[in-house]
C-alpha cells in the first residue's frame, strides 16, 4: 500500500466505537446487522443498557500524579494489561469471513482475553491454533447434553481456561428484526458430525430461534453446574445473572465468577440494565468471587463506572462485532485499543492511577443521588 494511501486511510479512522457501529450497519446485509445490532422485543433493555450509563456522573480528584496509569488487573491468576474483554458473540463470520479466527487475533494483540461463543462460525480448534492468548469457552447446554460435553473437552483439550456457563438462556429471547427477516445463522461447524438440521428451512420467520428452540435445553437448572463440574476441571463463570439471590447462589454452588449480563438486551426485555444490576450482585457475592459486566459498554468512562461499582473487568460484545464487520482484524482491534486508551484518559482525569484507586466515591449513581434528596 502507498505511504499516501495508508496516510488517508489513517486519517479516516473511526474515533470512537459509534463511528465503527455506522460503518458497520453500511458493510453489512441489513439481516445481519438487525442480528448483530437488536434486543429482545420493545427494545427497552437495550436502550436503557446504554442510558443507565448516561445516568451515572463521574466525581473527579484533581492534583494527583497522573504520569503513570497503571490499568492492569487479574482474572482467575491470569494478569491481564486492562479489565477489557471479549464478550461470547455468535456467528463472527457474518461479520467478517475470517471469522472468531480473526477476532481471536485481534484480542490477542491486545493481550486480551477471549470468551469463544458455543455459536462460534470457526472451530474450536482452528482458532486455539491462530494465535496464543488466554481464551475462554463459553457454553449452552443442549438437551443432547453429550453435545455440550463434547465441546467442553474439546475446548479444555485446545488450552481453553475457563468455562462460561450461559445462564440467561433456556430459550431464545424474541427479536422481531431476527423474525422479519428470517434469519439465518452461518453453520456452527463445530457441531458437524454431532448434529444435523434438516427442517430449519421449513420455519417461517427466525431459523436461529427455530433452532434455539430445538437444541436448547430448558430444564437447565442449579444442579447442572454439578453435572458441568463433573465433566472439566476447569473454573466455571456463571453469565447472566442481575440479582443478588442468583448472585449469592452462585457463590453456594461454587462458581468461579459471577457475569452480571443480559445477554446484551436480547433475551427479557424489560430485565434491569446491567450497570444499574451490578453493585446489588457485587454486595452479595461480597468479594468470594470476581463479578464481570457486559451490556451497554461504548467509552472508556463507562469502563471506569463499571470498575467502581466493583466489577473486576467488563466485557464488550457489539462493539468488537462492528470493529470486525467495518475493517476485519484491524478494526476489532482498534475498537479495543480504543477502549482501553479512553479507558486510560478517564483514569488519569478522574485522578486514578491504578484500577484500585477507581473507588466507589468516584461515581454518584441514581441512587445516590436519590438517597441524597432524602
Ligand atoms: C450478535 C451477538 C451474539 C451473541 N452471542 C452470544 C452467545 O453465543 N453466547 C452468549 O453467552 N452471549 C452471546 N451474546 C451476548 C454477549 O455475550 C454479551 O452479553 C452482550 O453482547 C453484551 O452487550 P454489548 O453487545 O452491549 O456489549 C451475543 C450478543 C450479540 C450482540
Ligand atoms: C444455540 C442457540 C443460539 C444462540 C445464538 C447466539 C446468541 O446467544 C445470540 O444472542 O444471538
Amino acid at each position: 500500500m502507498s505511504r499516501r494511501r495508508f496516510r488517508e486511510m489513517e486519517n479516516n479512522l473511526p474515533v470512537n466505537i459509534h463511528e465503527y457501529q455506522e460503518l458497520a450497519k453500511k458493510a453489512l446485509p441489513k439481516m445481519h446487522y438487525d442480528y448483530i445490532n437488536g434486543g429482545a422485543e420493545d427494545e427497552h433493555t437495550l436502550r436503557d443498557n446504554i442510558a443507565a450509563y448516561g445516568r451515572i456522573l463521574l466525581r473527579p480528584r484533581v492534583l494527583v500524579d497522573v504520569s503513570n496509569i497503571n490499568m492492569s488487573t487479574s482474572l482467575l491468576g491470569y494478569d491481564m494489561p486492562s479489565p477489557i474483554i471479549v464478550a461470547p458473540t455468535g456467528s463472527h463470520k457474518l461479520a467478517n469471513p475470517e471469522g472468531e479466527v480473526a477476532t481471536a487475533r485481534a484480542a490477542a494483540s491486545c493481550n486480551s482475553i477471549m470468551v469463544l461463543s458455543f455459536s462460534s462460525s470457526c472451530r474450536i480448534e482452528e482458532v486455539a491454533s491462530s494465535c496464543s492468548a488466554i481464551r475462554f469457552y463459553q457454553l449452552y447446554v443442549f438437551k443432547n447434553r453429550d453435545v455440550s460435553a463434547t465441546l467442553v473437552r474439546r475446548a479444555e483439550s485446545h488450552g481453553f481456561k475457563a468455562i462460561v456457563l450461559t445462564v440467561d438462556t433456556p430459550m431464545l429471547g424474541r427479536r422481531e428484526a431476527d423474525i422479519r427477516n428470517k434469519m439465518v445463522a452461518p453453520p456452527n461447524e463445530n457441531l458437524e458430525g454431532l448434529m444435523s438440521f434438516d427442517d430449519l428451512d421449513s420455519t417461517d420467520g427466525s431459523k436461529l430461534e427455530k433452532y434455539a428452540r430445538d437444541t436448547l435445553d430448558p430444564s437447565l437448572s442449579w444442579k447442572d453446574v454439578e453435572w458441568l463440574k463433573s465433566i472439566t476441571s476447569l473454573p466455571i463463570l456463571l453469565k447472566g445473572i442481575v440479582t443478588a439471590e442468583d448472585a449469592r447462589k452462585a457463590v453456594e454452588v461454587r462458581a468461579a465468577g459471577v457475569i452480571v449480563s443480559n445477554h446484551g438486551a436480547r433475551q427479557l426485555d424489560y430485565a434491569p440494565a446491567t450497570i444499574s444490576a451490578l453493585e446489588e450482585v457485587v454486595k452479595a457475592v461480597a468479594g468470594a468471587v470476581p463479578v464481570l459486566v457486559d451490556g451497554g459498554v461504548r467509552r472508556g468512562t463507562d469502563v471506569l463506572k463499571a470498575l467502581a461499582l466493583g466489577a473486576r473487568a467488563v466485557m464488550v460484545g457489539r462493539p468488537v462485532l462492528f470493529g470486525l464487520a467495518a475493517r476485519g482484524e484491524a478494526g476489532a482491534k482498534h475498537v479495543i485499543e480504543m477502549l482501553n486508551r479512553e479507558l486510560e484518559l478517564a483514569m488519569a482525569l478522574c485522578g486514578c492511577r491504578s484500577v484500585a484507586e477507581v473507588t466507589r466515591d468516584r461515581v454518584l449513581t441514581e441512587g445516590d443521588r436519590l438517597r441524597a434528596l432524602l
